[in-house]
């Protein structure tokens, strides 16, 4: 992973990667939050799409091109569609090679896809329905690919506390105990911190930014029901489903780091 340095992998490097994604991710949410559900983009579709929803019928597209154009060569980089993606029609320089060659077979996406719209989506967008269907669906394109990157970063995340540990981990992969493993590899502090800096993001880059001088200050801190998405939904997202998902992906990747 380029943005962990390179070869040179480093608990803290794959940590600050993971914390400017938290950028991202928050800007992603803000982005899909200023249109409704817009439910019809998520419903079968017509003889023309296979009978596939609009979003179904999007991503399987979208990471084609994607793919022609040389992504998903590195192990963070999953798709939602692997099946029959088309091979890259330009050159494309091989990732540095940190991670076991089994890496690339762990994948959560099936419940990143699940959990973005069966429990995400109804809690940072309004009922309603404002036809802007293609516009939203590519907006939940760019959600889903950000979260899917920040979950499996969790093969880096996974690859250093073994590097660091080998004597640890090693027994727990043999035994093949994904209980004691998930124990050794969770860092709770670490969690609780993420979840404030998280909500704190969606707080202050959620705001309006305005000139206006209010009593003395440049900007007034505005409530939690005035940002463009609820800072208690990302702590929230972060707690149930991001964290829970990266430490699963830790976990697949351990127990194939010695086959
Ligand atoms: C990613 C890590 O592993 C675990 C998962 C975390 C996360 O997804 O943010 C945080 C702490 C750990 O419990 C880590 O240690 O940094």
């Amino acid at each position: 992973m380029d943005a962990a340095g390179g070869e040179q992998l480093s608990l803290a490097a794959v940590r600050d990667a993971l914390v400017r994604l938290e950028d991202s991710v928050v800007f992603a949410l803000i982005e899909r939050a200023r249109h409704p559900r817009n439910a019809a983009a998520y419903a079968p579709g017509g003889g023309g799409a296979g009978g596939r929803s609009l979003v179904e019928f999007f991503v399987r597209e979208a990471e084609a091109l994607n793919a022609k154009a040389g992504h998903y060569q590195k192990p963070e980089d999953v798709p939602f569609f692997p099946q029959g993606l088309p091979l890259p029609l330009f050159p494309t320089k091989s990732p540095p090679k940190v991670l076991h060659p089994l890496a690339s077979l762990v994948t959560v996406n099936d419940a990143i896809w699940k959990m973005y719209f069966d429990e995400l989506l109804p809690l940072f967008t309004v009922d309603g329905d404002d036809g802007s269907y293609a516009e939203t669906v590519a907006l939940d394109f760019a959600c889903l690919q950000v979260l899917s990157r920040r979950i499996h970063i969790g093969k880096y995340v996974a690859e250093v506390k073994f590097q660091d540990a080998p004597q640890d981990y090693s027994p727990l992969i043999q035994a093949k105990d994904s209980n004691s493993l998930m124990d050794l590899l969770t860092f709770k502090a670490v969690e609780e911190k993420v979840k404030k800096r998280v909500e704190k993001k969606a707080r202050t880059f959620g705001q309006d930014v305005t000139l206006e001088v209010n009593a003395g200050k440049q900007q007034v801190t505005a409530s939690d029901s005035e940002c463009k998405v609820d800072p208690t939904v990302l702590s929230k997202l972060y707690d149930q489903w991001v964290m829970p998902l990266t430490k699963d992906v830790e976990v697949e990747y351990l127990l194939r780091r010695l086959d």
